[in-house]
């Protein structure tokens, strides 16, 4: 799987992938009063709004990314009814050529993995037939139950040829709270690292192995490290953009080759029309704000490689 993913960052030259993050309030006027007409002030309106919303974005920008990352969290806020447009946002990006990433940070005991492996990855048994739940191409997953919790997500990627980013090290103010504590002199992130690496040497996929590594932009200096620690680790890099991490942060997180790293920005891309350098394009627009806002982003990242 993450050569079709590198397979797509080179054709398209952009190192990136769109986060899917839709908030009620990033959606324009517009969309929301259409989908309260037909839904009402209802969990099916607001996940009807979600969809169109996701839609006309991914319609904007689709020739010119390789992936999405759709956040989970931002669709089972609305319950079931947010699943379904997390499943429709799913199938309409694969159907435009886009590799999904689900956003999802998973993990448990290794029977509950193997569940959440299933329904996210893999194929669920019913009877004599065989389905695939919400079938995304990648997966985030929460690696602090240790091998036992990860493994099956290890083993669907090798059965079904997915892939994973695993946290290392995450993007967020807090994250040195667990994650930088030493255990033995070295810092959490870089231990977690090493398993990573064990994890992916059973998955090599290419250069590359199926399991990834989620690295923050925002702590450029520990990209580094775990750049070395990593060579053939494909890194998702979140925290570009809203979050404050800029190009130059992102330098260390990719190989010499150019590859190694697809980055995320989400508010960055999906609410762009409400940033002052888009405002031009009005609410009306806002996809195309997120096309602008897209090609701005691969310039400024390629402008570092
Ligand atoms: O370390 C992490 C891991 C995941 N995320 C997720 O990425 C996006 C970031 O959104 P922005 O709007 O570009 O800040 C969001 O879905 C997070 O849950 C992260 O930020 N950091």
């Amino acid at each position: 799987m993450i050569q079709q993913l590198i397979e797509k960052i080179k054709k398209t030259k952009a190192p990136i992938c769109v986060g899917l993050d839709p908030m009620l309030n990033y959606i324009p006027e517009h969309i929301l009063k259409k989908s309260y007409n037909e839904f009402g002030e209802t969990l099916e309106g607001a996940a009807d709004a979600i969809w169109q919303f996701n839609k006309e974005i991914v319609d904007h920008t689709c020739d010119l990314i390789p992936s999405v990352k759709p956040q989970i969290a931002m669709y089972e806020q609305f319950g079931i009814e947010g699943l379904k447009s997390y499943q429709k946002t799913v199938d309409y990006c694969q159907q435009k050529g886009l590799l999904v990433i689900g956003d999802a940070k998973r993990g448990d005991i290794g029977s509950t993995s193997a569940a959440y492996a299933t329904g996210h990855l893999g194929k669920v048994q019913v009877g004599s037939k065989t389905y695939s739940g919400f079938h995304t191409d990648f997966l985030t997953v929460n690696p602090y139950l240790g091998t036992d919790g990860v493994k099956p997500f290890v083993d669907v990627c090798n059965s079904e040829d997915k892939g994973l980013f695993v946290l290392v090290k995450t993007s967020n103010p807090s994250s040195g709270e667990f994650q930088d504590r030493l255990i033995d002199g070295r810092p959490l992130y870089e231990l977690v690292a090493e398993k990573v690496v064990e994890w992916g040497d059973t998955c090599m996929d290419g250069d590359y192995s199926n399991v990834g590594a989620v690295v923050g932009a925002t702590y450029p200096e520990m990209s580094k490290i775990l750049r070395k620690l990593m060579p053939r680790t494909y890194f998702l890099v979140p925290g570009y953009g809203a979050q404050g991490g800029t190009a130059a942060d992102l330098a260390h997180c990719f190989n010499e080759d150019g590859l190694g790293a697809v980055v995320n920005s989400s508010r960055g891309i999906i609410a762009a029309y409400r940033q002052e350098k888009y405002k031009q394009f009005g609410p009306e627009h806002f996809a195309e704000a997120s096309r602008q806002a897209v090609i701005d982003m691969v310039a400024d990242i390629n402008s570092v490689l």
